[in-house]
């Protein structure tokens, strides 16, 4: 990539010797240019560095361990009730229900990140909004949210600076440093976005930390009380820092969640077979009061589970990772110089037909534990979630989320495609995939 040596692999036998194997000389990612201009991003657990990020990792671990996740599941559930509340009751009219999904992970991802109801899911379809003591505060934070993560666009599309980035990274921060001075630049704008984002989380964190509240389970709080109690973690977890990881939560717990439940409700609606497979299983798990426990959604659902991963495998929400080497390092029988970018394509391992037969076809039953096709595959075949000690951090909280939420839908609705919406879908490859005009769907009732 001009200058810049890159390696992308698609087997999984070197993504485990990369992720795995190797991984004390791939520990840190490759930092695209636009990352390179924000700081904001850059202090997350997601592009911090060697020492800074395994303790940091060390630390925030304890917020996914199974106890953690399953006192989160009343929150969970209320966002999601709300959200299922509002879906319109008529047939004739279209949802986008990838914003609406994409509400709910913001609203699910502010409580547990934050413990700050952004109150996004409570918006009906025209706009109103029914809770009257949502503050503009929040919404305007939202809003912040939005811009700064749609501006970090790695095509021609981005600011200046990052588009110079992209050909010569060395004049990136200089420019970018003169242009946030010129007013109306894009590079002013982020650059402003960022500065407010930041200012508003910093406020979030100090008013956690001056709460003397020992019981409040959000991410910040237990970081703020991490950092009491040892003395390591102070020196890692400065304000700075903790602003970062929070504001890195909404941005990787949201975007990709909604994607990803997104794609199963369009999926599950282009296949009757799968749908009625579905169906079964929710409805055989108990009366539609009887809410699963946390164990429960882990064991008691194999199909949903075949559901999801093989729409993670049709559509990667996270289609690369990107690592890079911090001394020589040989892999797949190459030497790799110290600095050289080394790339995992998921992507492009999900559709391989020597791991997945007719990969072009949407079949959950591929994923059957007593299926050859799953007894044959590479263990490594499939990681939509990345691999190794830097797997993603929120993967069990993302299936807890997507399992309720599909739960609660299909007990009281089925989706059909809407008639207005493309074919086939269209997508947008940004810092991870979106869709290009949203899924647009009808919802169907269901008998009683
Ligand atoms: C369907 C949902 C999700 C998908 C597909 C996904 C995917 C990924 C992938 C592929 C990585 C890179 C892993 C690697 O380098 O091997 C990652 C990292 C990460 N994810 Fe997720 N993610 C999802 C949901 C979430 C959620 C809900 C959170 C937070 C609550 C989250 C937080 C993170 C963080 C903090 C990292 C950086 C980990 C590190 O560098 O140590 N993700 N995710």
């Amino acid at each position: 990539m001009g200058r810049q040596p890159l390696v992308i692999i698609a087997d999984p036998e070197l993504c485990k010797e990369a992720g795995i194997k190797k991984f004390k000389d791939l520990t840190n990612r490759s930092i695209p240019s636009p990352i390179a201009a924000s700081p904001l991003h850059q202090k997350g657990l997601f592009f911090s560095r060697d020492k800074q990020w395994s303790t940091m990792r060390n630390t925030i671990i304890s917020f996914y361990q199974p106890s953690q996740l399953s006192s989160l599941l009343p929150t969970m559930q209320s966002v999601i009730d709300t959200l299922v509340h509002n879906l319109p009751k008529s047939e004739d009219e279209d949802i986008t229900f990838s914003n609406l999904s994409l509400k709910m992970a913001t609203d699910v991802i502010g409580q547990a990140a934050f413990g700050f109801d952004f109150g996004l899911s409570k918006e009906r379809s025209n706009g109103d909004i029914n809770d009257h003591g949502r503050d503009s505060e929040v919404s305007d934070f939202v809003k912040l949210h939005v811009y700064s993560t749609t501006t970090l666009k790695m095509d021609l599309s981005g600011s200046f600076s990052i588009i110079l980035g992209l050909l010569m990274p060395i004049l990136q921060e200089p420019f970018r440093q003169i242009l946030s001075r010129i007013p109306w630049t894009a590079d002013c704008m982020v650059s402003k976005t960022n500065q407010k984002l930041s200012s508003r989380l910093d406020d979030i964190v100090a008013k956690r930390a001056n709460e003397s509240d020992k019981v409040s389970k959000d991410f910040v709080s237990l970081v703020l009380r991490a950092r009491e109690s040892e003395e390591v973690s102070k020196k890692v977890f400065t304000s700075d820092y903790i602003s970062a990881l929070a504001y890195e939560h909404l941005l990787a717990g949201s975007a990709t969640t909604s994607f990803t439940l997104s794609s199963i409700l369009y999926l599950v609606a282009g296949h009757p077979e799968v749908e009625k497979k579905l169906l079964k299983e929710i409805d055989g798990f108990g009366p539609h009061n009887l809410m699963p426990t946390a164990h429960d959604l882990q064991h008691k659902f194999p199909y949903i589970d075949q559901v999801i991963k093989e729409a993670m495998r049709f559509y990667t929400v996270s289609p690369l990772v990107a690592r890079e080497t911090s001394r020589q390092v040989e892999i797949g029988g190459y030497v790799l110089p110290k600095g050289t970018w080394v790339w995992l394509a998921l992507g492009v391992l999900a559709k391989d037909p020597n791991h997945f037969a007719e990969p072009h076809q949407f079949r959950p039953e591929r994923f059957d534990p007593n299926c050859d096709e799953e007894k044959q595959r590479h263990p490594y075949a499939h990681i939509p979630f990345g691999i190794g000690p830097r797997q993603c951090i929120g993967m069990r909280f993302a299936l807890q989320e997507m399992k309720l939420a599909l739960i609660n839908l299909y007990r009281r609705y089925v989706f059909r495609h809407s008639p207005n919406m493309e074919k086939p879908l269209a997508l947008e490859f940004g810092i991870v995939l979106n869709y290009k005009y949203g899924v647009k769907l009808r919802v169907v009732k269901r008998e009683p």
